[in-house]
């Protein structure tokens, strides 16, 4: 009896011991991979949750045997700092790791919070920089994500990073859009508005707000040129101004754009607006027969858009719902052309500019009959807008234009209320 008690002791005891050792055994044993499971997996998926974008803004600490080789590849990096006599920390653009599959663009604002509050993260490996010129694989060197310590001088450094980072050129919103009136001048405004250094803006039409709203705003930032943090990004898009849809699209994006508004002459407009569609349409009917609905009784056809965008103040009711009027600035079509420098210097108040763009810009081309640019960023030689602008309007009976002029005075003298300004078309 004893004797098997002692035995059913020494078993329990013995047993004990075994699972003990094991445990010990397999503790040492994966130790290793415990760790490598800690840093590589769960650090790098921390990663792949900030994952956004395609490249990132990376602190690079480099020992001297890189610094040559970084130094050559990069065009000057952000930010650099000697950390001790063989370290150099530099702030980049690059890839992450490609080990770690996705990449994240520590620009985005939330990105960029989350990677500052990770008090460390450092990652032995191979890291591929992205330069202008090619892909550089740089082996066995620190990459850190994050700033080291809190102390201020660590603080201001990060600060100083920070701000260097923002102030990178980069796509953004525009804050300001020329939203009309087609055949007005919007292409003079956008072009004069160009020189000045503060503003850039695309070249083309971009039709966010009407035709390509399905393709998201990150679509339509990615079409603005790239600008710096003081610069303004202003794009012109004519049709939004008739664009039953296109105010409320605005102002869901920002109630605080400023919107520009170029009127000219209704009459003249409809004029140039069947020129333009004669010279696409060569076959398009006289513009007495396309104006008309009845020649004999003098009934207007208010469904052709040549007749019915000039119908200023309609339309602009629609975006008053949305704007107050100090922020919409008109631009009269033919201040523009007779005196450039004084429209354009309303134009700069209206943006909080500085006046830069004035009469010195311009030169009067006698044989195109407008103002023409003297040089721009673009171009440093004289220029004028294409040919598609400021053609040759043809001849309309002078009975059609007083019937038009009946029938755009109400619109007209309405418009002149609301905008407080008298543009004294006849
Ligand atoms: N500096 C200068 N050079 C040439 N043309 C000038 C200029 N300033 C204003 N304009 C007038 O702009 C008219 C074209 O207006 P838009 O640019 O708004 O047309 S569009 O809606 O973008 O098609 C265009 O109309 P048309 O004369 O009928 O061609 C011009 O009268």
């Amino acid at each position: 009896m004893s004797t098997f008690n002692m035995r059913k002791f020494h078993l329990q005891w013995y047993s004990k011991r075994t699972v003990g050792r094991h445990i010990l055994l397999i503790t040492v044993l994966f130790f290793p991979f415990f760790c490598y499971v800690y840093f590589n997996v769960l650090h790098c998926s921390h990663i792949r949750q900030l994952t956004t974008g395609h490249s990132a803004f990376l602190m690079l600490r480099l020992n001297n045997s890189y610094q040559h080789k970084i130094e050559k590849e990069l065009s000057p990096p952000i930010a650099e700092r000697k950390r001790s006599s063989d370290h150099k920390d530099y702030v980049v653009r690059a890839w992450l790791p490609r080990r770690i599959h996705e990449r994240f663009d520590a620009l985005s604002g939330s990105l960029e919070r989350k990677l500052l509050v990770r008090r460390k993260y450092s990652i032995k490996n191979h890291l591929s920089i992205k330069t202008p010129k090619t892909d550089m694989l740089v082996n066995n060197i620190s990459l850190h994500l994050n700033f080291t310590d809190g102390s201020r001088k660590e603080k201001n450094y990060k600060k100083d990073t920070q701000k260097k980072i923002e102030n990178l050129p980069k796509s953004r919103l525009p804050q300001a859009l020329i939203i009309g009136v087609k055949k007005c001048g919007t292409r003079a405004l956008l072009e004069f508005l160009r020189l000045h250094p503060n503003v850039r803006a695309p070249g083309p039409e971009i039709h966010f707000f009407d035709k390509n709203y399905h393709l998201g705003l990150e679509w339509y930032r990615q079409q603005m040129p790239l600008t710096l943090e003081d610069q303004l990004t202003i794009e012109k898009t004519p049709s939004y101004f008739v664009s039953k849809q296109v105010p409320i699209r605005i102002h869901k994006l920002s109630r605080d754009m400023k919107l520009l508004l170029v009127v000219r002459d209704p009459v003249t407009r409809a004029i140039s607006d069947y020129t333009q569609t004669v010279t696409k349409w060569p076959q398009t009917p006289p513009f007495k027969h396309m104006a008309f609905l009845n020649t004999s009784t003098g009934l207007l056809d208010t469904s052709w858009p040549a007749i019915r965008i000039g119908m200023y103040s309609h339309y602009l009711l629609s975006w008053n719902r949305f704007f107050p009027s100090r922020q919409i600035h008109v631009v009269s079509g033919e201040n523009l052309i007779q005196d450039p420098g004084g429209e354009m210097a309303m134009v700069q108040d209206f943006l909080k500019l500085p006046r830069v763009v004035s009469n010195h810009h311009f030169y009067f081309n006698q044989t195109k009959g407008f103002p023409c640019v003297k040089k721009s960023e673009n171009k440093g030689v004289p220029h004028c807008l294409g040919r598609t602008k400021g053609r040759t309007h043809p001849d309309i009976s002078s009975e059609t234009i007083e019937r038009l002029r009946d029938f755009y005075r109400p619109f007209n003298q309405k418009f002149y209320r609301m905008v407080g300004r008298d543009f004294m078309w006849l």
